[in-house]
């Protein structure tokens, strides 16, 4: 197992994060005590990655609730509050909001305060439980179109920190590696934050898979000059379309596979495809601190008053996609019916499992 970045302590009702701001230096340790500081923590990218502050969130929700219990207040107006500052946390992965729409169809629904306390207990346990089973399923997924020798291209994180474990793209690399696949992948930094060169480099040693870290601008050189099977990304958002929302730079490392031959293929959990965004040019785009662009690990890299601008993601069109693999299948072009078909295979499979 790898590092967990998201551990609910039951017993006091606390949040505990691995601070991945801090990370690789230092494996450091934060426990929140409200939805306002797991809020921040969401903001701030202490937790991130798509699922991982879906499930962060759906414990702020728990935690409000178990805080409303013990204060005697009003329940639902505390959730209502918790759940419009955890929403506000981050615009752009829909996890965020899919994981308090979950929680809020329990809260809203009838039942007394001990019922209900005990049903949202459930439910963000399933919703974690869920990340890990969904991520090995779009593992198994994946290796059935691998070959036996593989070299990939990823970009930003998308391992065990940035779900509850294993991860999406990333986890398909180590869980190829683990199959014993010979499996080498090119890791890039990912600017401004750098998620590929500290935490996906950080995860992969800690599981002993071959890789290098690359500059997000070596991408094509790569692919041009080396055998560069298939690149993998994580995903923020996918649209009914196919368009798909990811860290910035997805886009370009799409462009160069498409340049190269590459064939470029998207992880995503069916928490990810939001069926109400019909094209990537509704998805809204976070806008980050000019701050992480003019400054690295504080040290600030450009002239003083320099201006920058910041999007945290990008949208990649579908037409660049080969396949979105997903806990259910791969869904190859064109996504729009694909896509619907991902669905109707989990709505089937809800129902067996029900
Ligand atoms: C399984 S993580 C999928 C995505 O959330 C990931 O690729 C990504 O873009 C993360 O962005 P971040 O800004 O680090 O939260």
């Amino acid at each position: 197992m790898g590092f967990r970045a998201i551990e609910w302590l039951d017993d006091s009702s606390i949040l505990k994060l691995i601070d991945q701001k801090a990370l690789p230096q230092q494996v450091h340790y934060l426990e929140l005590t409200t939805p306002a500081e797991i809020a921040g923590a969401i903001h701030d990218m202490t937790v991130r990655g798509a699922p991982a502050i879906g499930v962060a969130a759906a414990f702020g929700i728990l935690q409000a609730a178990r805080g409303a219990a013990g204060a005697g207040e009003d329940l639902q107006a505390r959730l209502s509050e918790a759940d419009a500052v955890l929403r506000a946390a981050r615009p752009t992965a829909v996890n965020l909001s899919w994981a308090l729409n979950r929680m809020r169809a329990v809260w809203s629904g009838a039942g007394d305060s001990e019922a209900l306390l005990a049903a949202l207990d459930r439910e963000a346990r399933r919703i974690e439980a869920e990340d890990i089973a969904v991520n090995r399923a779009i593992s198994e997924q994946a290796l059935k179109i691998l070959p036996r020798k593989v070299t990939f291209f990823h970009h930003c994180n998308t391992g065990s920190l940035a779900t509850v474990d294993l991860g999406t793209a990333l986890g398909i690399i180590r869980s190829a590696h683990e199959a014993g696949h010979e499996v080498f992948a090119y890791i890039d930094e990912t600017r401004p934050r750098l998620q590929g060169a500290k935490l996906s480099s950080f995860e992969l040693l800690q599981f002993g898979v071959p890789h290098a870290i690359v500059v997000d601008g070596a991408s094509a050189h790569i692919m041009r000059t080396r055998d560069v099977d298939i690149a993998v990304v994580g995903c923020d958002r996918v649209a009914a379309n196919g368009d798909v929302a990811n860290k910035i730079g997805t886009y370009n490392l799409a462009l160069a596979a498409a340049d190269n031959g590459v064939p470029f293929y998207v992880a995503a959990p069916m928490s990810t495809i939001d069926f109400s965004t019909a094209t990537g040019d509704d998805i809204e785009i976070e806008e980050r601190d000019d701050s992480e662009i003019l400054a690295i690990n504080g040290q600030s890299i450009a002239p003083d008053g320099a201006p920058a601008f910041n999007p945290a993601f990008d949208v990649t069109p579908h037409r660049l996609i080969a396949g979105i693999i997903t806990e259910h299948g791969i869904a190859r072009p064109p996504f729009a019916e694909s896509l619907l078909a991902m669905k109707r295979a989990q709505e089937t499979f809800l129902e067996e499992s029900a």
